[in-house]
């Protein structure tokens, strides 16, 4: 591993070197081009004033002030080629800072209607959805994917690894348009809301990394909702069961977190997550895998936190693996991009298809150590009911 990582760092080095060598070379040729050419200049004034001088056609002071101004110009255009190598060095520094700075939001930060929050009930439509990711357009990564969740349930998504279920959450929250199809909330096209408002107050998002800044619990739990006031940030902390721990602290809410402050374990990261995006008291969540990184201890906490804060809204858990779809009261099952099954842990087992494939390839993985279970949902659905 080493040997292989040094050659890496040997052949970047290496590459570095030519360009750099490349850079001076370019340099040192237009530095000795113009030398030779200013000096040839020198030369020339020097060569044709003697001859005039020799002739009687012009003085030696004239010659001498012909010169003093030659001179004054050479050493004036010497200059432009240590420019010039600034100017090139300049311009690769700059390149990527450029890059940014051109580039435009395809998709507007805000502008757009807003859903009363009294009207708001947070039903989920995918209507014949198709997309590829911008920088793949020949990947389809969903193709004709449609499903209903109805207002207040909660929905898992499973599948094979790559078959588009993270890209079905990145699509609600509005980071990509669909190329075919649409996507509704309580029957609005996503495209027609305010994305400001639609990530800032109607979704939810927790996933198994969440990003903590390095300042106070507080305020990164007041990122959910900055008006919130420390109060709310408490209640919502308490509702995702941060707030024992985080009073534990010395310096409770003011702790701060990150590279200067104290470090807190991924189970407590995870918590302060929720309590951030309980705090916008989301109607809709999408739970991201949002235990897979925690030991069993600290995910069986999450799991109850996560239990209390999807009452009452609209879920959709993108599970990777099938521990965390316990509660679901559907389980809609990928494939390749398209709905593939859909259907209560039950009724698709009984199936005997790619979700009853998938559990038996999860117990193998069990059985040889990997920490997989696969639980069983006690609700009964008409999965008809959710398919559009
Ligand atoms: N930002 C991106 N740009 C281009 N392609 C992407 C991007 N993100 C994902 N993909 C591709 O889209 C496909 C679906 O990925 P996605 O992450 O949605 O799958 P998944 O079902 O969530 O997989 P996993 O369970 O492994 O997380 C994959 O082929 C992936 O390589």
């Amino acid at each position: 591993m080493e040997d292989e990582e040094e050659k890496l760092f040997a052949r970047e080095v290496a590459n570095s070197r030519r360009v750099n060598e490349n850079l001076g070379y370019g340099i040192g040729i237009f530095q000795a081009g113009s030398n030779l050419f200013l000096n040839g200049v020198v030369m020339g004034t020097l060569y044709a004033g003697g001859s005039l001088l020799a002739t009687n056609q012009l003085k030696a002071g004239d010659l001498m002030s012909f010169l003093v101004a030659a001179q004054t110009i050479q050493r004036s255009l010497a200059q432009l080629s240590v420019l010039f190598g600034y100017y090139v060095r300049g311009i690769s520094a700059g390149a990527r800072v450029f890059e940014f700075v051109k580039l435009e939001a395809t998709i507007p930060v805000k502008g757009g209607r807003i859903i009363p929050y009294h009207t708001m009930m947070g039903t989920i439509e995918f209507d014949r959805v198709s997309f590829a990711y911008p920088t793949r357009p020949h990947q389809t990564v969903l193709k004709n994917f449609s499903l209903r969740i109805p207002a207040g349930r909660v929905v898992a998504l499973v599948g094979a690894s790559g078959g588009g279920k993270s890209t079905v959450a990145q699509l609600v929250e509005r980071f990509y348009d669909v190329d075919g199809g649409a996507i509704r909330i309580d029957g609005s096209d996503i495209r027609s809301l305010d994305p400001a408002w639609l990530r800032g107050r109607v979704v939810g998002f927790i996933n198994q990394e969440p990003v903590l800044f390095a300042t106070s619990i507080m305020e990164n739990i007041r990122y959910g909702r900055p008006d919130a006031s420390d109060n709310e940030v408490r209640e919502a902390a308490k509702m995702a069961n941060a707030h024992e721990f985080v009073e534990a602290f010395p310096r409770g809410y003011n702790t701060t977190v990150g590279e200067r402050g104290v470090t807190v374990s991924g189970g407590q990261k995870q918590r302060i997550a929720i309590a951030r995006a309980l705090l916008k008291n989301p109607k809709i969540l999408i739970l991201d895998e949002a235990t897979s990184a925690l030991d069993a201890e600290s995910e069986a906490i999450v799991q109850a936190a996560l239990e209390q804060c999807i009452q009452g809204r609209t879920v959709l858990i993108i599970a990777h693996r099938l521990s965390t779809i316990q509660n679901a009261d559907v389980i809609a099952v990928m494939s390749h991009g398209r709905l593939a099954e859909i259907g209560t842990h039950e009724g698709l087992k009984k199936l005997g298809g790619i979700y009853a494939d998938l559990i038996r390839q999860q117990q193998r993985d069990d059985k040889t150590g990997k920490n997989v279970k696969v639980e069983k949902t006690d609700k009964v659905n008409t999965p008809a009911s959710w398919a559009l």
